[in-house]
């Protein structure tokens, strides 16, 4: 059975600190046997006040440096980047390098981060970025069949469901979670509905801790796998329970991936939708 790795990073304003904490992760998943490798949203840089650094994939020296890392362990990576896009803005792209090193995948965001909320985040992600409008078919890899979608993208199965009915074993959600949202059980929870109603494995790769030096941008961690019965099968620590120190950064865990359990669980409890009953969530 093959293994999947998540790894898990706190992406500053640095490309070059932040490629050179991916590179190492590339290095321990190849060590440890593993047959893909899956990094968090925007993990070529956190922008503090939407401040952008991206340049286009062609040139970005941080996706020119994963992609020679894919090649050299010949290693499939999926990683969140930025792109530039129209009037100023960016894309929120996952990006998947397959073993030669070659782009072979890229997904847009769909659903942006705009909210509102009293002592807590006040982020308003459609400022810079431009909205993805369309999901990709899923696309074989060595870990299985992979639907691609984005930290929010989580907080709506209709997607989810979508990629399931075209063929997705796995669905990815690359993130950087806010730690409010994180706290009161959201990341968890909705990465194991997901994995339920899908009945796919789900794996979440997540930056943790303080992104800039004013400590305003922190994300919550606590990456995980999960498998199609809804247990967590691989997951790492979060900011909440490394009080600063940075322990959690930086780590990967790893997970078989058991496509014959996915098809025992889809054998075992086949879920026919009604859709004559709810025709609008179709
Ligand atoms: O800055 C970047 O470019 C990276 N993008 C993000 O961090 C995005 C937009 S601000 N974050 C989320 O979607 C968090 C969702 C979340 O935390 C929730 O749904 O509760």
């Amino acid at each position: 059975m093959p293994l999947a790795a998540v790894g898990q990073i706190r992406s500053t304003a640095s490309i070059a600190h932040n490629l050179s904490q991916c590179q190492k992760l590339v290095q321990r998943a190849k060590e440890a046997g593993a047959k893909a490798l899956f990094l968090p949203e925007a993990s070529d840089y956190i922008a503090i006040n939407g401040n952008h650094l991206c340049k286009s994939v062609e040139e970005s020296d941080f996706v020119l440096g994963l992609q020679r890392e894919a090649k050299r362990y010949s290693l499939p990576i999926n990683v969140g980047v930025h792109e530039p896009a129209a009037d100023q803005k960016v894309k929120n792209t996952s990006l998947w390098i397959d073993e030669t090193g070659s782009i072979t995948q890229r997904y847009q965001k769909l659903h942006l981060f705009d909210v509102d909320i009293k002592n807590g985040p006040q982020l308003k992600e459609s400022n810079s970025v431009e909205r993805g409008k369309e999901i990709l078919a899923p696309f074989a890899t060595p870990v299985g069949s992979v639907g691609l979608q984005i930290c929010f993208d989580l907080r709506f199965p209709e997607p989810a469901l979508a990629l399931r009915a075209r063929g997705a074993q796995i669905l990815t959600y690359p993130s950087a979670f806010t730690v409010p949202t994180g706290n009161a059980g959201h990341w968890e929870i909705l990465l194991r509905a997901r994995a339920i109603e899908t009945q796919s494995y789900v794996v979440a790769a997540a930056q943790v801790g303080v992104h800039d030096e004013e400590g305003k941008r922190r994300s919550y961690g606590h990456s995980m796998i999960v498998d199609p019965w809804g247990k967590i099968i691989a997951e790492l620590g979060g900011e909440d329970d490394d009080k600063g120190r940075g322990l959690n950064e930086g780590e990967i865990a790893l997970a078989e991936i058991d496509l014959e359990n996915l098809e025992k669980v889809r054998r075992e409890v086949p879920l026919i939708r009604r859709t004559d009953v709810y025709p609008e969530i179709v």
